[in-house]
């Protein structure tokens, strides 16, 4: 029998290992095979459209329906292809549909870009010119173009997209251009292919691979590799050692499967689709003895020089594909340098200009530089979309921002002008018919992209989230009502401690940072988990999808279950340093990414360790640091127990060299008068976190009000995960909520925050308190531009309707009050568009 395993897709999916394959089932012989492979227990079918035979597949799965008892639709995983002629954007989905319509479906739980290839669009599957006898390739839409199509497909109708024979190379264009990682990679892999680095690196991005041509290929006049005496000789000691009939067959798709692979044989022979489900278990020699196979590389299917028609196109960049007239166009930071007036030997200028579309370059010159050069010369250049130098651009239209507490800015016909990323010119108000003369004034001679917001969306600041644990992503919501150390205990631990595995964060932290970016978070101060490799992962993940962070390494060797621990004091720091290297190397002028000391509270932490983590913080006097600090008062009793020679939380952290103006202190509900006035002598920086804070056993309140009477910095935290929202207009709704019943509880002594109280706080409170105040929080000239584009009017939203008399004020008080992530369509980090709604 099948093992029946099943991995987890990174959309969260199970796809069984062991599937069954159709390409070149003929049809006439398809529709039986299906059938057999799903009364022989197969459920992981694997199709597309090129094989031509879907309708006949349809009646064998149809057939499988009715004869199998209990068999339903969603006990199968079914995989489809979108073929060579359908990567255009405009014709992908209606693709998918026709593929459904084949089949007879309503749904495909994967659906692959079949090949890196475009070729013209069109009703033929394999477009010939008469001038040639190869295919004709469509290099004008890019791989990007496609994916983006991909990824707009309804849910309904595809649960997962992926990609098929992608390198290193095209999976790594897709993921940079859109921050979202395929779901599988379906490749040619067998033991005399087996792509150590592409499987390396499909491993720490969280891709799911699926081997096809697992036996080799019987077109090609060599024995299938299931057929050689190697593979015969293994499957005989197999045999010997299970009892079991084992056949070469059996090896390889056990081979295949080590490491969580997924293998789709194909068969149209009853016995041999039966025998091939009769799985077996390798030893370790046994799996080195079939690696031994692979001692003389091949690949069966290369397109080029090989297919017929022949695709003049080099795919995987082998020698042997040399010759080919086209290159895969990947789409992502795909620039072209344009020298112009070269000279032999002279000092040139170039300009470089963004590929915006996929179809020709983009007419305003990204930058101009001038470089040395001795010949004509056209260069390719591929630079990463965060490499690229980002483009001057600038925005007309309503801005709000805060310029402090209690000075909330509402400037309609305002011109913001970005360059480098920064905010060049803030001209308010001015007319329309002004701003190319205001722009020409600024020394603009070309053209410079203006974006004119409609009128009922405005900017804002992006959101800072002053307190967040990113590996609790997966467990917001769950566990109310309970008291702190016990939410650690029985529910927290459990869930940071999957982090241990880097594919698993990898997926995770992108799902994660990516669902903050759409909710306008622009910056977050993030706790990893205690693993030093996760968090490394979680700062590329940030850098890679283009979000501002304060990333910390969780300190923990105590007070915490055995397997979610750091070893010891000493194994806590080591790994501390080695992640701060890390992230130093990463983004060493800290332009995007910065560490964080991040000691989890005086609890999980020995004093030595907390000594040592003061001495990292005195011996780089930048950097933030990061804790919990009088939340909740079971966790102040046990601290004060550990620590009975000490006043109080303010005394014991400051002892340990841990308080000063860089320290972010989450939550701060129950501060005795001297440590308020330290917090604020010391220029220490306060998280209000109101959602996790009110859901745990005692509904808890802090004073903001009486933090900020005594000037102490406040910005606001979702909490995520102890706070079940990771929305900021949430946080700041809450904020407002609380302060409510603490006005009341006071006697009107402590008065409420005004909303444009708590929009300060969401935004540059927010900087100050992570200590980038001088550069983001609002749109003061010189700073970064890290805004969202908000839109009171969005089909799908349910934001409080603008009504004709409502004037901008009435718009975003609405917005703050009602509206969501539907209203946020735009978002800028460092000036570069990050995230856009449709
Ligand atoms: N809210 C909250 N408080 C903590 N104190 C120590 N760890 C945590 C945590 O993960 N969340």
């Amino acid at each position: 029998m099948s093992l029946g395993r099943k991995v987890t897709l990174n959309t969260g999916a199970t796809i069984p290992q062991l599937g069954f394959g159709t390409w070149q089932s003929e049809p006439g012989q398809v529709g039986e095979a299906v059938y057999e492979a799903l009364k022989a227990g197969y459920r992981h079918l694997d199709l597309a459209t090129i094989y031509q035979n879907q309708k006949e597949v349809a009646v064998g799965i149809q057939r499988a329906f009715k004869d199998i008892p209990g068999l339903k639709r969603e006990d199968l995983f079914i995989t489809s292809k979108l073929w060579n002629n359908q990567h255009r954007p405009e014709v992908v989905e209606a693709a998918l549909d026709e593929c459904l319509a084949e089949l007879g479906l309503d749904y495909l739980d994967l659906y692959l870009i079949h090949w890196p290839v475009a070729f013209e669009k069109g009703d033929k599957l394999f477009p010939t010119a008469e001038s040639s006898n190869g295919v004709v390739i469509d290099n004008d839409v890019s791989l990007v173009d496609t994916w983006k199509a991909l990824l707009k497909l309804p849910k309904s109708k595809v649960r997962s997209v992926g990609v098929s024979n992608f390198t290193i190379e095209y999976l790594e264009g897709i993921i940079k251009a859109t921050g979202v990682v395929p779901a599988v990679n379906q490749i040619e892999r067998h033991p005399r292919l087996q792509q150590p680095e592409l499987i390396a690196y499909a491993k720490e991005k969280g891709i799911h691979i699926t081997a096809y041509s697992a036996f080799g290929n019987n077109n090609v006049g060599e024995p299938l590799l299931i057929n050689t005496p190697e593979a015969k000789k293994i499957a005989e000691q197999v045999a010997k050692r299970t009892g079991k009939t084992v056949t070469g067959a059996n090896v390889i798709l056990a081979w295949s499967q080590v490491g969580g692979h997924s293998v789709i044989p194909k068969s149209v022979t009853p016995s041999r689709i039966a025998q091939n489900f009769q799985e077996v278990e390798l030893t370790p020699e046994e799996i080195a003895e079939v690696d031994a196979l692979g001692k003389n590389r091949r690949r069966f299917n290369r397109p080029y020089n090989l297919y017929t028609p022949n695709w003049d196109i080099n795919v995987f960049g082998e020698p042997e594909e040399q010759g080919a007239k086209y290159k895969v166009n990947i789409g992502c930071g795909t620039s072209l340098i344009i020298l112009e007036n070269p000279a032999v030997n002279a000092v040139i200028s170039v300009n470089l200009y963004e590929r915006t579309d996929g179809i020709a370059p983009h007419s305003v010159p990204l930058t101009t530089f001038n470089v040395s050069c001795n010949c004509w010369q056209v260069v390719d250049l591929t630079v990463s979309s965060m490499e690229m130098s980002t483009p001057t651009f600038a925005i007309y239209g309503t801005i709000i921002h805060s310029l402090s507490l209690t000075d909330l800015q509402i400037q309609e016909n305002t011109l913001v002008l970005v360059k480098s990323g920064k905010i060049h010119s803030l001209d308010s108000p001015v007319s329309t018919d002004h701003v190319p003369t205001i722009l020409r004034d600024r020394g603009y001679t070309d053209p410079v992209p203006v974006r004119y917001l409609e009128r009922s969306q405005f900017l804002i600041p992006g959101f800072v989230d002053t307190h967040n644990h990113a590996p609790q992503w997966a467990q917001r919501g769950i566990g109310r009502g309970i008291s702190l150390l016990d939410w650690l205990d029985k529910v927290t631990f459990a869930h940071e401690a999957k982090f241990k595995d880097p594919a698993y964060a990898r997926r995770m932290y992108s799902s994660c940072v990516s669902g903050f970016l759409k909710q306008g978070i622009t910056t977050a101060s993030y706790y990893g988990s205690k693993h030093g490799d996760a968090s490394k992962i979680l700062a590329e993940v940030c850098l890679e999808l283009g979000q501002r962070a304060l990333v910390g390494k969780c300190n923990m060797n105590r007070h915490a279950p055995g397997w979610y621990s750091d070893e010891s004091a000493e194994s806590s720091l080591n790994e501390t340093r080695d992640f701060l290297d890390h992230i130093s190397r990463l983004d060493p002028g800290h332009d995007l990414v910065q560490p964080v000391l991040t000691p989890r509270f005086a609890i999980s932490c020995e004093e030595h360790l907390l000594r040592r983590l003061g001495d990292l913080a005195a011996e780089n006097p930048w950097m933030p640091i990061q804790t919990h600090f009088n939340e909740a008062r079971d966790e102040m009793e046990f601290t004060k127990s550990l620590f009975p020679g000490f006043r109080n939380e303010a005394d014991l952290y400051e002892s340990m060299g841990l308080l000063n103006s860089r320290s972010i202190l989450a939550h701060c509900i129950f501060l005795q008068d001297e440590e308020m006035t330290r917090l604020r002598d010391l220029g220490c920086g306060i998280a209000h976190c109101p959602i996790s804070n009110t859901c745990m056993s005692v509904y808890m309140v802090a004073p903001i009000r009486e933090y900020l009477r005594r000037g102490i910095k406040v910005g606001l935290g979702t909490d995520s995960g102890g706070g079940f929202s990771s929305s900021m207009l949430e946080v700041m709704k809450h904020a407002f909520l609380v302060s409510n019943a603490r006005q009341t509880s006071t006697d009107g002594k402590d008065a409420s925050l005004s909303l444009a109280e708590c929009f300060f706080l969401a935004t540059l409170g927010g900087a100050q308190v992570c200590g980038l105040g001088e550069r983001i929080g609002n749109f003061t000239v010189g700073k970064e531009f890290d805004a969202l584009v908000i839109d009171g009017v969005v089909d799908d939203g349910v934001m409080a309707p603008v009504e004709d008399e409502d004037g901008i004020g009435i718009v975003f008080e609405k917005f703050l009050m009602t509206g969501d992530d539907r209203n946020i369509v735009g978002v800028f980090v460092g000036g570069r568009t990050v995230r856009e709604r449709a």
